[in-house]
């Protein structure tokens, strides 16, 4: 039987999601959650990609077997507690909503009270096995730097008192933990959060986020060491054309989620 999956968000992650996954046999994406004065645009999305799901403003109460989030922060609060309580599984790509204190308690309290599991996507960042991995022999330090184009952090904090149009040279807009990182960033930082869940944690892992006219990728950088040893890894992104934030690997990895749900062989 195929898995149906409601997907919560309908922009540029979620619509490259549901083309991706249109022909498969396994997937069935029966819902899209929509804020309140987004449907047409949803409606739009599903007439050419996603024929027969239904476009809502809340995950429905029953016939969802696992719910997709590519919204943002408050679509954990809003829609992804509620169906974990209900039983429904979660893939979940705004892993920075974590940041805020109590988040992470409630998401294992509603997994628990409903005997399910939520799942929190690597998204745009690689090795988050070999940290967490490497969590379990013990971690020293953990550095993570994020460098994107400047207009990357247009609508940001980074705007405050510069003219990102106008930067010559690559400019450091935010140097502290990952926790007031992707606080700070909802839309830019949640890498930040899943490299410090997935090794040192929200309040001891080191970030950097930089602003860089001299990139058009999305440059991401972790740094380990530890009991295993140490690594270093640059990951030089793509960023999707219909948003500069987000980089394409993040689809990618929400899909791969989602066929592994289904796949006979899983890697
Ligand atoms: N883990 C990772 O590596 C990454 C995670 N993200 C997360 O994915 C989110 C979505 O990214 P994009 O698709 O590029 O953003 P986008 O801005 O293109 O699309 C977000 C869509 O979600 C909708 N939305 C917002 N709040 C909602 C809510 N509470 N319920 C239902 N729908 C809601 C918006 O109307 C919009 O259409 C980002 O905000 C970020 O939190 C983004 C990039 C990387
Ligand atoms: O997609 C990316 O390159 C990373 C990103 O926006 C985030 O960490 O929130």
């Amino acid at each position: 039987m195929a898995l149906r999956f409601a997907l919560i968000g309908c922009g540029a992650i979620g619509t490259a999601l549901l083309e991706l996954v249109k022909d498969d046999a396994g997937l069935i994406a029966a819902a899209i959650v929509v804020p309140a004065g987004s449907e047409a645009d949803a409606h739009t999305v599903a007439a050419r990609v996603a024929h027969g799901a239904q476009v809502l403003s809340a995950v429905p109460a029953d016939g969802i077997d696992l719910v997709v989030e590519a919204a943002g922060h408050t679509a954990i609060e809003q829609h992804v507690l509620p169906a974990l309580q209900r039983g429904v599984p979660a893939i979940v790509a705004s892993v920075g909503a974590l940041s805020a204190p109590g988040l992470p308690e409630q998401l294992e309290a509603a997994a628990r009270e409903g005997g399910t599991q939520v799942q929190l996507i690597a998204g745009a960042i690689g090795a988050i096995d070999a940290l967490a991995a490497a969590r379990v022999g013990g971690l020293e330090t953990v550095r993570y730097t994020g460098r994107k184009p400047p207009r990357a952090w247009k609508g940001t904090p980074a705007e405050e008192g510069r003219d990102l149009d106008a930067l010559g040279a690559e400019t450091v807009i935010f140097e502290g933990t990952a926790r007031d990182a992707a606080c700070l960033f909802p839309k830019n930082a949640n890498v930040a959060a899943t490299v410090s869940l997935a090794g040192l944690g929200l309040d001891r892992t080191t970030v950097r986020l930089i602003a860089d006219p001299a990139v058009t990728e999305n440059v991401h950088e972790v740094e380990a060491a530890g009991a295993f040893g140490r690594f270093e890894l640059t990951m030089r992104n793509q960023p999707l054309a219909a948003n500069p934030k987000t980089s394409a690997l993040t689809v990618y990895s929400a899909v791969r989620a989602l066929r592994g749900r289904v796949a006979p062989l899983a890697i």
